[in-house]
């Protein structure tokens, strides 16, 4: 079978979607192609627009200006349509504090319109899936964090959805429960869900097959975690050396170095691959008789990032 034959169709395409909130561009003409089965990730900082392009695409909020399609629907004109095809977990909890666990799945269960009978088995099968079964008759305002946002992804998935989107919505749970979370996050790939997930963790991008940079709403890159990092244009060195704040300061003047950032004893250091012996070529900044350890390390999704919103002032 031809590659050709295997691609799966684009579950969102954007061409210059953007919007304005009077002066502001909160998203500034961003095109995306996202395809079928991935799990797709926006990376940036608060405020670089993440939120504001989820709520375009899923027919929330109507773009200024641009053109959306999402599972072949037109949006903002079809939104209607694409309600009961797509999921939505917010960045903040969203459902009743003062129902239980099985009424808010019931509450969401027959928004969606499932039948009783097809309700009580879908909330029976969340409620296992997400491991809340003992929680079921607990308000939901007095569950742990990492229990709420459990129950926000099973109400999210209630009707199936083939398109889910999630905003940053493991910003407010501890490492152990991120991951877990993540694990849920695959299951639903492996059973053929879409995923657009915005967050501001570099591990948590790493995770995604696809990712798109953004930064004051402007799409910086886009692609796959490793390509990004092959294809960044530096080679990241890190120097074990005394005095590291003098090296630095030193090394960021020569337009060679794209970046250098402290990571504890270490100066992460970003050399330009024109340079064909990077190490080499940063012994020359260290001070004679200095007993400095030079490695050539793996690129990091942080190096990528670094990279892609230098000259951010454009
Ligand atoms: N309804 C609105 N009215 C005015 N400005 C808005 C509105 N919504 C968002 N903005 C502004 O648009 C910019 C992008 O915000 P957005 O919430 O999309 O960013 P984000 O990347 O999701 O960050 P965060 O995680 O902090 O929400 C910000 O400057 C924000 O203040």
């Amino acid at each position: 079978m031809s590659a050709a034959t295997n691609a799966k169709p684009n579950v969102i395409e954007t061409q210059a979607m953007s919007r304005h909130f009077g002066e502001l561009i909160a998203v500034n003409q961003v095109d995306l192609h996202i395809q079928q089965g991935t799990i797709y990730g926006f990376l940036g900082p608060n405020g670089c627009g993440k939120s504001t392009a989820i709520r375009m695409l899923t027919g929330l909020l109507a773009p200024s200006s641009g053109a959306i399609k999402v599972l072949g629907l037109d949006i903002p004109k079809e939104s209607e349509a694409l309600r009961q095809r797509i999921g939505y977990m917010t960045q903040k909890f969203s459902l009743y504090d003062d129902l239980s666990v099985i009424e808010n799945l019931d509450f969401m269960a027959a928004i969606y319109g499932l039948s009783r009978a097809a309700a009580r088995h879908r909330v029976e099968a969340l409620l296992n899936e997400y491991d809340l079964e003992a929680q079921a008759k607990q308000r939901a305002g007095s569950m742990s964090g990492g229990q709420k946002q459990r129950l926000a992804l099973a109400a999210a998935t209630v009707h199936e959805p083939e398109l889910l989107f999630l905003d940053e919505p493991t910003s407010a749970v501890d490492p152990e429960n991120r991951r877990a979370f993540w694990e849920k996050l695959f299951d639903l790939c492996e059973a053929k869900t879409t995923i657009l997930v915005s967050t501001h963790y570099m591990d948590e991008a790493e995770r995604c097959h696809q990712l798109a940079i953004l930064e004051r709403g402007k799409l910086k890159t886009a692609g796959r975690p490793e390509t990004l990092m092959q294809n960044m244009g530096v080679t990241p060195i890190e120097i074990e050396a005394s005095n590291l704040r003098a090296l630095k300061s030193q090394l960021v003047a020569n337009p060679a170095v794209k970046s250098a950032a402290q990571l504890g004893l270490r100066l992460r250091v970003l050399v330009d691959q024109s340079i064909a012996e990077p190490e080499q070529w940063l012994k020359q900044f260290l001070p004679p008789e200095t007993h400095a350890q030079l490695n050539t390390v793996r690129p990091n999704l942080e190096d990528v990032f670094v990279m892609a919103t230098r000259g951010a002032g454009d």
